[in-house]
């Protein structure tokens, strides 16, 4: 097994499943409900080599659903040697359909797809039929599914049982638990499918014979251990932004190595009303960490000076948060290891050779070539309700643990076109308002975001008889449960209404309020 690296934890001692990906739409939900049955999980590419997957030694493989069809040229095949190891495998979707092709049953356009709710009845067992299955042992005879597939396996490979079917797929089971292959045409890791978490279990804890030891606590652990390895007797310096990824990740590395750490919170100018305080007064009073404060807002603002690219201005913060890392370590001696609060799904997003570059994130793509640092990213093995769970067992306040995400660019990517104080004011002034406007809701917790953005256009206006002339604010807001995807947020009429006329009554320069209403995809939640 190799080192884990950049002081991430071990996980070889962990049971683990790999979820092979064949451009599913749930690959990562699938590794996060496997995970919140306590077992880990990483999803790898289909291309993967059985080789590859036997030298992981590996608990299961899940072959999770893609939007191919296996009929398909350059359909994504896993090499059919992965089905030989031994090891257990559960297909989900397009995963059945890959098994029945490879194993010798049949697959065929149905004509008719399946697409949403429908009645899942299982193959009864009878002392004529075949016992009913493991799998489905703890769920009734018949209950709700969530499918979604065009193609259909018609015929189970030889020596595979059916052991369930819906009106239109009469093959939406099958398994061979002499060789522990087991698929289902449904989609177990959706929550509209009642019981899908407990099938899921099921596999790993009786047919793959999973131990549920992936904990918190356990991770916790492990972490401590493996930054301690990674940086021995050497001085850390953690970027501390007062969001809960890097105050997770401080407060790790501070239970690891306690005095050898120094956080630096960077006043990059692009921060939010009061934001600079309040991380201070929550840092210095919760924490006996070492924190340096370093105000930046001419440096930050000065390079931004008249760009409007929106590519270009991640870049410039990036490069600019190393240049101000650098100098803080330089101050402090010499300081070899930067620590970054990066998760998984900035792994994943950033790891998929074949997708296209988004929008560079300042800590990821964002980062200059020449950076002398070694990162520590204790949490890269993590996603974001780990993260949180982390944070809530290390202890710390719920209000930087169930803080609203807030990107290091801050600011600068919510004010379309170029940058001024003058917009960083206004932005600002809205964005406290829309703040405090969805806490007094009770909705701050609910939402992943909800922010406001300054376009760059000018809308005309009347004002106490006046003619005016100035600037929209947006307002964002969005339901997700990792960024990768979002939902605009259904707010209720009279927040609205609230938010619309606090901001242009209280905003000088502001004289009109829209609502963005566009999902992630095909919007992202950022502006830029
Ligand atoms: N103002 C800042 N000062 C110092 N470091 C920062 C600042 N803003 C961002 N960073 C660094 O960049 C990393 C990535 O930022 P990101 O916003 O993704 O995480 P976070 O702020 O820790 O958590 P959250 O996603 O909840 O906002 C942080 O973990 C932190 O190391
Ligand atoms: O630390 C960060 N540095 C960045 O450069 C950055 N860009 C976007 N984000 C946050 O990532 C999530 C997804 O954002 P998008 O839908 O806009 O791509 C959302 O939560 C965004 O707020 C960033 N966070
Ligand atoms: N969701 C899926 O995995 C779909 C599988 C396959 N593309 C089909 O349409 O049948
Ligand atoms: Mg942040």
């Amino acid at each position: 097994m190799n080192a884990a690296p950049h002081g991430s934890i071990d996980t070889s001692s962990f049971d683990t499943v790999l979820v092979v990906d064949f451009g599913a739409q749930y690959a990562q939900l699938i590794a996060r409900r496997v995970r919140e049955a306590h077992v880990y999980s990483e999803i790898v590419p289909y291309s993967i080599s059985p080789e590859e997957v036997a030298a992981r030694r590996p608990a299961a493989i899940i072959l999770s659903g893609g939007p191919k069809s296996v009929h398909q040229p350059g359909a994504p095949l896993p090499d059919p040697g992965i089905l030989q190891l031994g090891i257990p495998v559960f297909g989900i979707c397009y995963g059945i359909q890959v098994i029945a092709q490879q194993l010798g049953g049949v697959v065929d356009r149905s004509g008719r797809g399946e697409y949403g709710r429908t009645t899942l009845t299982l193959a009864a067992g009878s002392d004529a039929g075949p016992p009913p299955s493991v799998l489905f042992d703890h769920v009734p005879p018949s209950f709700d599914v969530w499918m979604s597939h065009f193609d259909a396996v018609v015929e189970a490979p030889d020596g595979f049982r059916v052991t369930a079917s819906t009106p239109d797929a009469p093959v939406a089971a099958f398994e061979d638990p002499e060789r522990r292959i087991h698929a289902v045409q449904f989609h177990p890791e959706v929550v509209h499918t009642t019981g899908g978490q407990q099938i899921l279990k099921s596999f790993l804890y009786e047919v793959a014979g999973c131990r549920p030891t992936w904990t918190m606590t356990s991770v916790i652990d492990a972490s401590v251990e493996a930054i301690r390895a990674q940086v021995g007797k050497e001085r850390v310096i953690c970027g501390l932004s007062g969001g809960v990824d890097s105050a997770v990740a401080a407060a790790l590395v501070h239970k690891a190595i306690g005095e050898q750490l120094t956080c630096v919170f960077v006043d990059t100018g692009l921060l939010r009303a009061g934001e600079a305080d309040q991380v201070e007064a929550t840092f210095r009073g919760q924490f006996d960490v070492d924190l340096v404060h370093v105000k930046a807002a001419d440096r930050f603002l000065g390079a931004l000076d008249d760009i409007a690219d929106p590519e270009r201005k991640r870049k410039i913060i990036g490069e600019t948060f190393i240049r101000v890392f650098e100098e803080a370590a330089a101050e402090l001696g010499d300081v070899p290891f930067l620590v970054q609060g990066t998760l998984y799904p900035d792994i994943i997003e950033s790891g998929t050779k074949d997708a296209a570059r988004i929008k560079s994130h300042h800590n990821v793509g964002g980062l200059p070539e020449d950076m002398q640092f070694e990162l520590v990213e204790p949490l890269r093995n993590l996603f974001k309700d780990e993260v949180r769970a982390v944070g809530e067992e290390l202890g710390l306040p719920e209000e930087i643990v169930w803080r609203q995400p807030f990107p290091g660019p801050g600011l600068a990517v919510r004010i379309v076109g170029t940058i001024t104080p003058e917009r960083v004011e206004i932005l600002r002034a809205a964005d406290a308002i829309v703040t405090e406007e969805v806490r007094r809701a009770g909705l701050y917790r609910e939402l992943w975001q909800s922010f406001a953005v300054l376009p760059v256009v000018r809308t005309v206006g009347v004002q106490g008889d006046e003619r005016t002339y100035a600037h929209p604010v947006v307002i964002r807001a969005v339901t997700s449960d990792d960024a990768m995807t979002a939902d605009w947020a259904r707010l209720p009429y009279d927040l609205l209404e609230r938010l619309s006329s606090r901001i242009i009554n209280e905003v000088p320069g502001v004289n009109r309020v829209a609502l963005d209403i566009t999902s992630k995809p095909p919007g992202t939640i950022e502006w830029e």
